[in-house]
């Protein structure tokens, strides 16, 4: 993993497509600028080498010219002389004059190490020593051999070869600023398109979507990914619902609404650990129906739901919202309720219960049903100290007022048996 930015982990260990363009630019630029700078050296070398044999000749007829009364008259001073003159001035490394029978009547030769070096060059570029005849009325009157020096071709090269170097300097500076360029309009939206997906999926904020992008083929990706992201978040709000719904089933009475027995084990210990940690009371109340099973016998199964679901409704109306009330099953309730000062406080709420449910039922068939309930209520801690004790206290005492028909009833304390309906500790 070592070398490798954090960028390129998270991606994997690919090239990131920054570097792609930007090696990828330099790369195509380098070429071209090799590719048009060898054309352009092989082109000028072509032209200035043509125009140096032209030169090579135009300077030979020159000297022949020159040359012609010397060799006429065989005059061996004069032609020496207009060779010093010439070669000179001119950009020649070697002359050398020959009379009609091969004699050498003078010559001229450039020794120096320069000189040297640069009739090198020369001669791997021009087809010299160029051999000429000099003529005087149609008659061959001597020869002459002459090389040029190349200087003009080395200066050439020189400055060809710098001008290659400069422009070698200006591709790469142009690839540089191109590839920042293409850095700015293409990888940058990119960055901005993965980075924002990276945030939807990392956050799990389905609600977020991948900002425009100014490049069509990103657009078009990005309404690609925005509707998926869309469809992803119609998926994930279906299954908190439903996971919410499960939730909610699992521990809630279908037919009520309330908190099923699941719930009462929970609501036991809440209330327990409160009250333990607050030195205080909380009462836990069983409720059950007289008679329930005739309901159902005489009106319906149904008119037996309606019964029940009219009774949790007045439970709610009856009790606090913190206060906890939980269907056991049938036409059995239990009710949890913390905070409590006194006995005189559960009482009342049992007594404000029984108040609401004395009022009759009206079903929706016009029938109308009279139903009273039994109330067990024991406390903690007078009657119990865990949940187990509590329950059996509780439904010992909504026995003791079912057969009483006490409407609610208490334990009596430190006694097996029940408190009478209304009783006080
Ligand atoms: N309609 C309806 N009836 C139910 C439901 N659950 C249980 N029951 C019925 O409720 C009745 C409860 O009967 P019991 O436990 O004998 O209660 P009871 O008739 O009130 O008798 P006591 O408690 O002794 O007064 C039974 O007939 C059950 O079939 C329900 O969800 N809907």
């Amino acid at each position: 993993m070592n070398g490798l930015t954090k960028q390129q982990e998270r991606a994997g260990h690919g090239i990131r497509l920054r570097d792609l363009l930007r090696s990828t630019q330099i790369r195509g630029i380098m070429l071209v600028v090799l590719a048009t700078g060898f054309c352009l050296t092989l082109a000028a070398l072509w032209t200035i080498t043509r125009y140096a044999n032209n030169n090579l000749e135009l300077l030979g007829r020159t000297l022949a010219y020159n040359l012609e009364a010397p060799l006429v008259f065989n005059d061996a001073v004069a032609v020496q002389s207009i060779l010093d003159t010439l070669a000179t001035q001119e950009d020649l490394s070697y002359v050398r004059v020959q009379n009609a029978d091969g004699t050498e009547l003078g010559q001229s030769r450039n020794d120096t190490p320069v000189a040297v070096f640069m009739d090198h060059i020369a001669n791997l570029l021009l087809e010299q020593p160029l051999h000429m005849q000099v003529t005087h009325a149609g008659e061959v009157v001597g020869a002459l051999e002459l090389r040029m020096q190349g200087r003009v071709l080395v200066q050439f090269l020189l400055a060809g070869g710098g001008l290659i170097l400069l422009w070698l300097v200006l591709g790469v500076l142009m690839a540089a600023c191109v590839s920042a360029r293409l850095q700015q309009r293409i990888s940058r939206p990119l960055d901005v398109l993965s980075e924002a997906t990276r945030q939807i999926t990392w956050s799990r904020n389905f609600a977020g979507r991948v900002p425009n992008s100014p490049i069509l083929e990103f657009n078009e990706l990005t309404k690609d990914i925005n509707k998926l992201v869309a469809q992803v978040q119609q998926w994930h709000e279906l299954v908190l619902h439903e996971k919410a719904e499960l939730e909610h089933r699992a521990d809630h009475d279908a037919l009520t609404g309330l908190a099923n027995r699941s719930r009462f084990e929970v609501a036991m210990q809440k209330a327990l650990l409160h009250a333990m940690r607050q030195r205080g009371h909380f009462a836990l109340l069983f409720l059950d129906c007289d008679g329930f099973k005739s309901i159902n016998d005489s009106f319906g199964h149904a008119a037996g739901d309606q019964v029940l679901k009219k009774i949790a409704k007045r439970l709610q109306n009856s009790l606090r919202d913190d206060d906890q009330i939980i269907r056991l099953g049938g036409d059995e309730f239990a009710v949890v309720i913390g905070s409590i000062r006194s006995e005189q406080d559960v009482v009342r709420v049992a007594e404000k219960i029984l108040v609401r449910m004395a009022a009759p039922i009206f079903l929706e068939n016009a029938v109308l049903i009279d139903l009273t309930i039994s109330i067990g209520i024991a406390l903690y801690p007078q009657h119990g100290d865990n949940t187990q004790t509590l329950s059996k206290a509780a439904d010992q005492a909504m026995y003791q007022a079912k057969r009483q028909r006490l409407g609610y009833a208490l334990p009596e304390p430190g006694q097996a048996h029940m408190a009478a309906a209304g009783s006080v500790m």
